[in-house]
């Protein structure tokens, strides 16, 4: 065997396709080649979606879904996957049934429930699934403050109540939590990290005044997940992440009519020679 073979950092989304390019697997896709990591893809669903919102969506079948989970165990050494749109009930348990199965290494989720439109992406039934049987799969999570709330069936109003939510959601089995606070009010917009060590810390910039946040929340869990394939500490993991998302917000682009899409490349072109 030719030991070079697979020794470049290889990741995983498990996520639905958006067809504006903006959000689920397509801004994984864009975060991942950014961050100099080969991507791969299970596609759980095919949204019809734009800026606008969701048009419509259709949920794969069971037998292709776990065709494209074998197909990439038998060729590829994935160091880190992340999962997002997992639809419903049936869908999160072939998700999980395949983790189960194969080794992608550390496993990031974002429970993502809501696209910013407001179309559902998580049916109410699937989210104790994903509380009972992904989460304690999970190396990182990234709830949102509303995706968080849900999950806790907890009102998250201040900064207490999200260390609260957060320790809550560690109990679950999740090792390292993030509650990401794009949805809370004020001019900084603070994500916070509970770490497997019980260390803490906040994430925090200025809050960009924009209709511009389509695929937020995917971008960030991705950018983690392709640093931590890369070999990069968690800790600092997140530190890059916060810069890529801020500079992707920050670096817009006049995309679309609705929620637009983010700058993928700005870290990189702020970067310039930056060892990502
Ligand atoms: N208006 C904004 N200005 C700066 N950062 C933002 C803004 N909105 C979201 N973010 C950042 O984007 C990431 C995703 O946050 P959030 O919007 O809460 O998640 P989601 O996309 O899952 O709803 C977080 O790191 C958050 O801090
Ligand atoms: C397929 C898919 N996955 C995830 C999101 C969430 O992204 P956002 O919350 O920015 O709409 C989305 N809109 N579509």
């Amino acid at each position: 065997m030719n030991s070079e073979i697979n020794s470049f950092p290889q990741v995983l989304t498990i996520a639905g396709t958006d067809s504006g390019g903006g959000a689920g697997m397509m801004a994984d896709l864009k975060t991942m080649q950014e961050c100099h990591t080969f991507s791969t893809g299970v596609i759980i669903a095919v949204t019809a979606q734009n800026t606008l919102g969701v048009q419509q969506s259709f949920m794969l079948p069971k037998e292709i879904i776990d065709a494209q989970f074998a197909s990439i165990a038998a060729d590829f050494q994935i160091r880190a996957c992340k999962t997002g749109m997992l639809g419903d009930v049936q869908h999160v348990q072939y998700v999980v049934n395949n983790l189960k199965k194969y080794d992608f290494g550390p496993l990031i989720v974002d429970p993502v429930m809501v696209a910013k439109g407001g179309a559902i992406l998580l049916t109410d039934e699937a989210i104790s699934l994903v509380k009972q049987q992904l989460f304690p799969l999970a190396t990182v999570i990234t709830p949102n403050i509303i995706e968080a709330q849900r999950l806790v069936d907890q009102e998250i109003k201040d900064a207490n109540d999200i260390k609260l939510a957060a320790k809550k959601l560690q109990d679950l089995g999740a090792k390292n939590v993030i509650i990401k606070g794009g949805h809370a009010k004020g001019q900084q917009v603070s994500d916070y990290c509970l770490f497997l060590d019980h260390t803490d810390l906040w994430l925090n910039a200025p809050r960009i005044i924009t209709p511009r946040t389509h695929g937020t929340g995917d971008t960030l869990s991705a950018c983690i997940c392709s640093q931590i394939a890369r070999g990069i500490p968690l800790k600092t993991a997140v530190h890059i992440a916060k810069d890529f998302i801020n500079l992707a917000i920050k670096k817009t682009i006049q995309v679309g009519h609705g929620h637009g899409p983010l700058n993928h490349w700005a870290y990189q072109e702020v970067n310039k020679n930056a060892e990502l």
